[in-house]
């Protein structure tokens, strides 16, 4: 730091680091940028005022920085603004809202869409490679496995995910009985998206890690344990 003359240099130069500091605690990525340009705007000032004249190597730097900040937070402003939902979208989405804020809602659903699908429909394959993770809003659909009903699943529930978190074929078929609303994420988009944004990623691990385990529920809740084998342990051989 540069020796600055009086009061007025000794508070804006504290004054430059201590706003500085604080944007390093900012976790929300939009306030940080915002505070950030602040205490770039104050380190400008100080080295203005600076006893044997501007630091013009630092305020340069400091320009390109604030530039650098600008634009990114006019992506955020301009990626919060494009988030229009319907009630209806809102609904569906709560679990979600609660984990991102608008932009990265925003940028996720840029990966995808909003389609519904008529009975009969098939969603995913058994054994055919998966190319979104379906999020059902509305509606009915049936999960199969060598053509046998394991499940039928509706509103809230994902599918697909085991394709996205492994990167395998789809473990079963998946066909609209009763005509379906869904948000459709197209699961190479999704995969960029969560390397770029940490946050996004937890939050679509997290919902997909409850929906896994609500699933593994159910189907612990359909088995119906064989009187004849109940309780017996299964050794090898
Ligand atoms: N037992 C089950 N209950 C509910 N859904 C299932 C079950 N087994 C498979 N699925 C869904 O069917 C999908 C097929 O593609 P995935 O394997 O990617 O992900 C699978 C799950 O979303």
């Amino acid at each position: 730091m540069h020796e600055s003359s009086g009061y007025f240099g000794l508070i804006v130069g504290n004054l430059t680091y201590i706003v500085v500091g604080i944007s390093w605690l900012l976790t929300n990525i939009m306030w940080l940028r915002i505070v950030a340009v602040i205490g770039l705007c104050l380190e400008i000032t100080y080295m203005s005022q600076q006893p044997g004249g501007p630091v013009w190597t630092t305020m340069g730097w400091d320009t390109v920085f604030i530039t650098i900040n600008l634009v990114q937070l006019a992506i955020l402003v301009r990626d919060r603004l494009s988030l229009k939902l319907t009630k209806e979208e809102r609904v569906y989405l709560a679990p979600v809202l609660e984990r991102l804020d608008k932009a990265q809602i925003a940028r996720m659903l840029r990966t995808g869409g909003w389609k519904t699908l008529e009975p009969g429909t098939m969603i995913t394959r058994e054994g055919d490679p998966v190319a979104d993770l379906t999020l059902i809003c509305a509606g009915r659909a049936e999960v199969k496995v060598h053509d046998a009903i394991l499940a039928h699943v509706g509103p809230g529930v994902f599918i697909g995910e085991i394709a996205f978190t492994t990167g395998r074929p789809a473990t079963a078929s998946v066909m609209v009985t009763e005509t379906v609303r869904i948000l459709a994420l197209d699961q190479a988009k999704l995969r960029q998206l969560c390397k770029q944004d940490q946050q996004i990623a937890s939050a679509i691990y997290a919902l997909i890690g409850g929906g896994l385990a609500d699933k593994m529920h159910a189907s612990n809740e359909r088995m119906q344990p064989s009187p004849a084998g109940a309780g017996e342990a299964t050794g090898p051989g």
